[in-house]
């Protein structure tokens, strides 16, 4: 599921412009290239921003293995090290576990490959939800653009 303006995965110039592939064993792998619009420290990445790209890859991976509608109701971090600007994160995430309507996943990210130095870890909790979600809480323009950019349509609405 791509949408042009999502902060996360969009093509908005301010965003994190994150890609995302399914993996073997279901792992499903983001990258985030850290530069200097995301800087908290001097030449460091702010752990909002991570947050944020760790938020966009585990609702990929929500997305991409369970093709539901899906949003975060609780999202951890823990930053293990400083991601100075300049780095790619290759971030790989899994499905841990779904119970009703709650959806449990989780992530780390590397420095620099995919066997790099892990400097942040999340786990998240996204709740499944009807498009109604979105029709009550969004607002009709987003809501049509998204219907006439989104590259994928095929969603599973009432499973
Ligand atoms: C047009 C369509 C487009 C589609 C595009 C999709 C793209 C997606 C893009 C994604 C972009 C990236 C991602 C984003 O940025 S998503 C954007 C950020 N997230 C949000 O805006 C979500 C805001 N929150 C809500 O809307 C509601 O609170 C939700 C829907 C989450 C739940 O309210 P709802 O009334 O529906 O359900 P419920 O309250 O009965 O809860 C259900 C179960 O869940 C459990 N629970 C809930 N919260 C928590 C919590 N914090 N910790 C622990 N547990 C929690 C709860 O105990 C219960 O468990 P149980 O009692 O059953 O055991």
């Amino acid at each position: 599921m791509h949408y042009d303006q999502c902060f996360g995965c969009g093509d908005v110039e301010s965003g994190l412009h994150m890609r995302t592939t399914v993996g073997e064993h279901m792992v499903v792998h983001s990258r985030f290239t850290v530069t200097e619009a995301h800087q908290g420290a001097p030449g460091l990445a702010h752990g909002g921003l991570l947050a944020c790209a760790f938020d966009e890859a585990l609702g990929s991976t929500v997305g991409n293995l369970l093709r539901k509608p899906a949003v975060t109701g609780k999202l951890e971090t823990d930053f293990v090290r400083p991601v100075p600007v300049g780095t790619t994160l290759y971030i790989a995430a899994r499905l841990d576990g779904v119970a009703g309507r709650k959806i449990y996943v989780s992530a780390e990210g590397r420095l620099g490959s995919a066997d790099g130095q892990v400097a942040v870890r999340a786990r998240a909790l996204f709740v499944q939800v009807g498009f109604e979600h979105f029709t009550t809480h969004g607002y009709a323009d987003a809501l049509q653009r998204f219907r006439s950019t989104t590259r994928e349509s095929k969603w599973d609405i009432n499973p």
